[in-house]
């Protein structure tokens, strides 16, 4: 058990299920599950064994079923066992930082956390300790789901006005608008059809919307400075200028929000060479599985990788509806199929592990597991559908007029806005990849007919393209 001295610890951020802590000293994040998510017994205080298991099986989800798909973008967490003492005094601590939207869940005492690299700061050998390190985290949504064959592409099509401009056309934007009947700030232009179009103009365009809609409703963007979220401090896209002034140049024709822009969408569309496979073939015979590649995007890119995660989500909502009312009729005549499916862990057997011949446990009929890798597949679009992007960046020291001079590498642009150029030193990651359990099934299907009969509506009466 590791000795920590509490002085080190500071609050970085949470969200729904989890707290996350960070140490500059140590260079890493401690995620701390709460009491309360949908993750624990009803909602009820868990035992430690219980939050144990809850680290056992994200561990086991990420190593065998995310690093598939995420390569090496993402890390896998480890477990760390920690004084309880220190958790206490940090949870009293951390009260005052934490947002008022978040206070009804608290943070769990078991002495064991989830341990995973600090991406808010660069990795060691291109990290400069004497200047500001800048962590932007796009939690970029879905763009892949299909009704009945209509695609949420066709939907925002160029010729189309844009999805986000009148309330919205596609799966994410409809959410949005039912979700922002309730919020009387301005509602965030961030459709993600426009990020991931793979044409540079559009997504440009929506990035500069990311930073100039900073303090919108339901805005996807945040940016933290040194670990800190300056987000909250940012209320426009003139406060966006103001506080990157002393941090970037701009160019004579450009402003400063052009350069971010313009860094952003580097990294975004930076082609990484993994050291993993990423190439494997689902092995279930019957499996309908839509995984088309994303052409229009560099290969290896981050996008690319983030959409080719969500082509899990491209099945038919009918046949969706179908298997999983067939499995949950069958668990409760026999629950035992529940756990003979692995349907909420463990995820390193076959029956999980992507590029794995699943074979049928005993008692399993084929249909069955058709109906399982349906709902399987789902799921895991649902953990896509979620995570996020961190893009992390400091200036380089080597800038200079005409960018002479700059290093190409992995992790090194130069970025030119009109006839200036600058160096940064960049690192892309993605987090928040989380097993979702079976017990969410009702409301997912739920929530995905009211947008498919809003969807169906609109395009019935034409008014989604009418401006
Ligand atoms: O239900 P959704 O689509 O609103 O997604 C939830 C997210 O809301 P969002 O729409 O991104 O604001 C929600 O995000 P916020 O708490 O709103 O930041 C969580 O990510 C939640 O996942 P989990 O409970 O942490 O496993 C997400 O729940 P799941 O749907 O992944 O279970
Ligand atoms: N490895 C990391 N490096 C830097 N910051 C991190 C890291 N992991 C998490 N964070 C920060 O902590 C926040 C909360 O973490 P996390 O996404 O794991 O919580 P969550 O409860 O699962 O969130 P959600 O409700 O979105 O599912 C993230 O949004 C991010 O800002």
């Amino acid at each position: 058990m590791e000795s920590l001295r509490y002085s080190d610890w500071c609050y970085r951020s949470e969200g729904n299920c989890n707290v996350v802590i960070y140490s500059k000293k140590h260079g890493r994040v401690y995620r701390v599950l709460k009491v309360g998510t949908k993750y624990d017994a009803n909602g009820t205080a868990v035992t430690n064994e219980d939050i144990l298991a809850h680290y056992t099986k994200q561990i086991q989800y990420n190593a065998c079923v995310m690093d598939r798909l995420y390569l090496d973008y993402m890390s896998v967490p480890v477990m760390k066992s920690i004084n309880s003492q220190f958790l206490a005094m940090l949870a009293q601590d951390i009260e005052s930082k934490r947002p008022d939207n978040r206070m009804s869940k608290s943070i769990s005492l078991c002495p064991t956390v989830l341990d995973i690299p600090d991406y808010a700061f660069l990795p060691a050998p291109l990290r400069n300790s004497n200047i500001s390190s800048f962590m932007f985290e796009l939690k970029a949504g879905s763009v892949a789901r299909s009704y009945n064959n209509i695609l949420c592409e066709d939907l925002c099509r160029d010729d189309v006005p844009q999805c986000t401009s009148a309330g919205g056309y596609c799966f994410y934007c409809i959410t949005k608008s039912f979700l922002h009947k309730h919020n009387n700030k301005r509602l965030s232009r961030y459709c993600p059809q426009e990020l991931f179009s793979g044409n540079q103009s559009r997504m440009r365009k929506c990035i500069k919307q990311l930073l100039e809609d900073i303090n919108c409703s339901r805005n996807k963007l945040r940016i933290f400075e040194d670990g800190t979220d300056i987000t909250p401090t940012l209320h426009s896209a003139e406060d966006v200028e103001a506080y990157f002034a002393s941090h970037l140049s701009k160019g004579t024709n450009s402003t400063i929000l052009d350069t971010l822009t313009n860094l952003l969408i580097s990294c975004l569309t930076h082609s990484r060479q993994s050291t993993k496979k990423s190439d494997f073939t689902l092995h279930c015979p019957t499996e309908k599985l839509n995984r088309q590649q994303p052409s229009y995007l560099p290969s290896g890119c981050v996008l690319e990788i983030f959409v080719n995660a969500q082509n899990f989500g491209c099945g038919n909502l009918e046949e969706l509806q179908q298997a999983y009312k067939n499995l949950k009729s069958l668990i409760a005549v026999d629950p035992s199929i529940k756990t003979k499916l692995c349907i909420d862990g463990p995820y390193d057997t076959g029956l999980w592990r992507l590029g794995c011949r699943p074979t049928l446990p005993q008692g399993v009929s084929a249909e069955v597991m058709l109906d399982f890798i349906k709902v399987r597949n789902y799921l895991i679009y649902r953990t896509a559908k979620d995570a996020s992007i961190l893009i992390t960046f400091q200036r380089g020291s080597k800038c200079s007029e005409d960018g002479a001079g700059a290093e190409s590498s992995e992790h090194t642009f130069t970025i030119t806005d009109s006839g200036k150029s600058q160096v940064f030193n960049c690192n892309v990651t993605i987090i928040d990849l989380d097993p979702k359990p079976f017990s969410q099934m009702d409301r997912y299907l739920s929530t995905e007919q009211k947008v498919y009969n809003d969807l169906h509506q609109r395009q019935s009466s034409a008014i989604g393209f009418v401006h």
